[in-house]
């Protein structure tokens, strides 16, 4: 893990900005088209309900790339949250997570512990994606910023399994997507307030760090 570096180029105040990187040496060699950004852009719109913009990027395996990328998405566009797909296997060319963990000041191995256990339900090689996640605290930032970054597998329909979790026919959560703990983890770090459509996600949050927590909205109602 290093230090980040600062180059800021101004955000907008509390825009939440949205980091989305496919690493596939065929895909962004014009092999074939490439469908991991795509998922990302479309599972985000569908369940999360803050305004946000992404930037997006396309890049080979490449482990001095995929650091390069991470860490200008982080300390140049200012990302909150920079999301990974792709290159997490065992093949030679799979580097997505050490650069990752290169990238990264602080380890957060509780998401791709959870993505394992998810993608567990729908593949028995779950077990071979090495995803990992972190946190990049901008060194000497002003303000301070820090991001999330976490790698998915490549496989596009992976991204809403393990975003999303699974639920069963009756709409009940069976396992619990990985996204449903990064609403917090982002306001953890001094990032914008992300609220989700609890159809899709239903974000986790302690009833302390509720912006509109239930009991208040009805301790708010006037005494008749
Ligand atoms: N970015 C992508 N767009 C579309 N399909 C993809 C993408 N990445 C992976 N896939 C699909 O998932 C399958 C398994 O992914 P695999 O692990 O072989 O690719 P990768 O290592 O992520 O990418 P590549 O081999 O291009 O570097 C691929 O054969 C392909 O069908
Ligand atoms: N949810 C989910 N997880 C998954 C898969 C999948 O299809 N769905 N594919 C697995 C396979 S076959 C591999 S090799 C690893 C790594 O994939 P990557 O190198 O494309 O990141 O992810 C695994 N995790």
């Amino acid at each position: 893990m290093t230090n980040a570096t600062n180059n800021d180029v101004g955000t907008e105040p509390n825009e939440l900005v949205i980091g989305l990187v496919s690493v596939s040496d065929r895909a962004s060699g014009g092999v074939y088209q490439d469908l991991g950004i795509p998922a990302l852009e479309d599972w985000l719109q569908s369940a999360i309900t803050t305004p946000f913009r992404v930037e997006t990027r396309l890049i080979p395996d490449d482990r001095a790339t995929i650091e390069a990328t991470l860490a200008e998405l982080v300390d140049t566009v200012k990302c909150h949250l920079v999301l990974t797909t792709g290159g997490t296997g065992p093949a030679r060319r799979d580097v997505t997570p050490e650069a990752t963990l290169a990238i990264g000041t602080k380890e957060m191995p509780g998401f791709g512990e959870q993505m394992r256990q998810i993608s567990l339900h729908f593949v028995p090689t779950a077990i071979l994606s090495r995803q990992v996640a972190v946190i990049r605290e901008t060194a000497d930032a002003s303000p301070p910023h820090a991001a999330l970054v976490m790698n998915l597998p490549g496989q596009p329909k992976s991204i809403k399994e393990t975003l999303e979790g699974l639920k069963d026919d009756a709409g009940k959560q069976v396992a619990a997507g990985i996204f449903a703990a990064v609403p917090y983890c982002i306001d953890l770090i001094g990032g914008p307030y992300i609220e989700t459509d609890a159809a899709v996600c239903k974000a986790f949050r302690p009833k302390s760090a509720l912006r509109n927590p239930p009991d208040n909205k009805a301790a708010a109602t006037p005494l008749q």
